[in-house]
């Protein structure tokens, strides 16, 4: 059989599909990665259309052809990495709460006093539309050399109609205008702002009456609430959550990342399709997310950022056979860095999560905590040709070598959108 290919990966030295079907990949069998080695894949039309061996590529030059061909050198090869928890939009910086931390000012205490999401709130209301769609777009494209090729992006710095349609249109637009796919949540539940100080159920109704024009204009799949001590009660993320999915909406909840208030367990009880933090989460939180297939999204580089001592207990929710994925968090206040590898890194290190395990945690797994693991997260027949080259010579590489970028090529939809620039 005859291949004219658009694109050909040739002479790679390990290659990993991640092609599991479409079903996320549970506790156990996180352990089982299927590697190839000596491989080759064909992309046509944007999509995957072939996987074999570089034997086939050397032997049968005549009936393999492609109008541009990459010697993958030997190298790793890897679907583009899935990052299911991101802040994308907002406005200005908060490197100044730094030192407060040094100082040990805690989180909760920085928003109490008006500073943290608060501050990133006052600085997203004052910065227009056009400015956001273009420090999003240095965003993305960071994420795109890091390795990334479908994000979710969350509102959640404007806490008033206009801002926070203004954080989603954004995201739309952005994701016209950008290679990278964007999966789109409203968290308009992030903080109580200063004008609802004393109201904090008027203003979760006042963004519960925002679900109708954020459905119209099609502005977001996912719903989610900051769900924490001083922030959002139990019983407030129920309520809000609930209505959220009587309107059809999919739902996520930042669950017990501070204090354990039982998000989890929540989670479980409104079949949302992830829970993320998850730090101080309870025996019972995990043995319900595992139960009800909710994605357990671990996000330890906001635990490294925040000097939490204690990390997330992923070595008990993959005991529990939970569907674990990894996220950057990214987001001005709790974890401001794009870097998913060095999540992966960290994942290792705190989690004590193995690379086998980290390795579906970013692709197939984050996928599925974003409602798309069934077109993105895997180098498999006809899906979308998401692929990462990476100057790296195995898996186990990337997650040991830290706080650099390995990428080497990066390509979306078969097309390459970051090449490292070579000396
Ligand atoms: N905890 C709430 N939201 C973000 C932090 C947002 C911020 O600090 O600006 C998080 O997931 O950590
Ligand atoms: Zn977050």
């Amino acid at each position: 059989m005859s291949h004219n290919f658009d694109l050909l990966l040739y002479n790679i030295g390990q290659l990993l599909t991640m092609d599991v079907g479409t079903e996320p990949v549970r506790g156990k069998q996180m352990q089982k990665l299927e590697v190839l080695e000596h491989a080759a894949v064909g992309i046509k039309d944007g999509k995957v259309t072939w996987i074999g061996s570089n034997e086939e590529v050397v032997q049968a030059t005549s009936v393999i052809t492609a109008k541009e061909k990459m010697d993958c050198q030997g190298k790793l090869v890897t679907p583009g990495l899935v990052d299911p928890h991101t802040h994308l939009v907002f406005g200005g910086s908060r490197e100044h709460e730094l030192a407060l931390k040094q100082a040990g000012v805690p989180y909760l205490d920085i928003l109490k006093q008006g500073g943290g999401i608060l501050s990133t709130v006052k600085m997203t209301r004052e910065t227009s539309e056009e400015e956001l769609v273009k420090k999003a777009t240095f965003h993305l494209d960071r994420m795109h050399s890091y390795g990334i090729t479908t994000v979710e992006a969350k509102s959640g710095y404007g806490l008033d109609w206009e801002t926070e349609l203004k954080q989603l249109r954004v995201v739309k637009k952005l994701q016209k205008s950008h290679t990278m796919d964007i999966i789109s949540t409203f968290l308009g539940a992030h903080a109580i702002p200063q004008e609802y100080k004393e109201r904090p159920d008027d203003f979760l109704t006042s963004m519960l009456e925002l679900l109708g024009q954020i459905q119209e204009e099609d502005l977001a799949q996912f719903v989610d609430i900051f769900c924490e001590t001083g922030v959002f009660s139990i019983e407030q993320s129920r309520k809000f959550l609930s209505q959220a999915k009587e309107k059809g909406f999919e739902l996520k909840i930042h669950a017990d990342e501070i204090d354990p208030l039982g998000g989890a367990e929540l989670a479980a009880e409104l079949g949302a399709r992830s829970a993320d933090h998850l730090v101080g989460t309870s025996d019972e939180g995990i043995k319900r997310l595992a139960e009800e297939g909710v994605v357990a999204c671990l996000l330890p580089g906001t635990s490294f950022y925040l000097g939490k001592p204690t990390p997330a207990r992923a070595r008990d929710m993959l005991e529990a056979d939970a569907i674990v994925a990894l996220a950057t968090d990214f987001n001005p206040g709790s974890c401001p860095t794009e870097n998913l590898q060095f999540i992966m890194t960290l994942a290792a290190l705190q989690l004590r999560m193995t690379p086998e395990e980290i390795w579906y945690a970013v692709t197939v797994n984050a996928a599925h905590a974003i409602g798309v693991g069934a077109e993105r997260g895997q180098i498999a027949f006809q899906r979308s040709a998401d692929i990462v080259l990476w100057d790296a010579p195995n898996y186990l590489y990337i997650p040991y070598h830290y706080a650099v970028n390995h990428t080497n090529t990066v390509i979306k939809d078969g097309k390459i959108v970051y090449r490292r620039r070579q000396a």
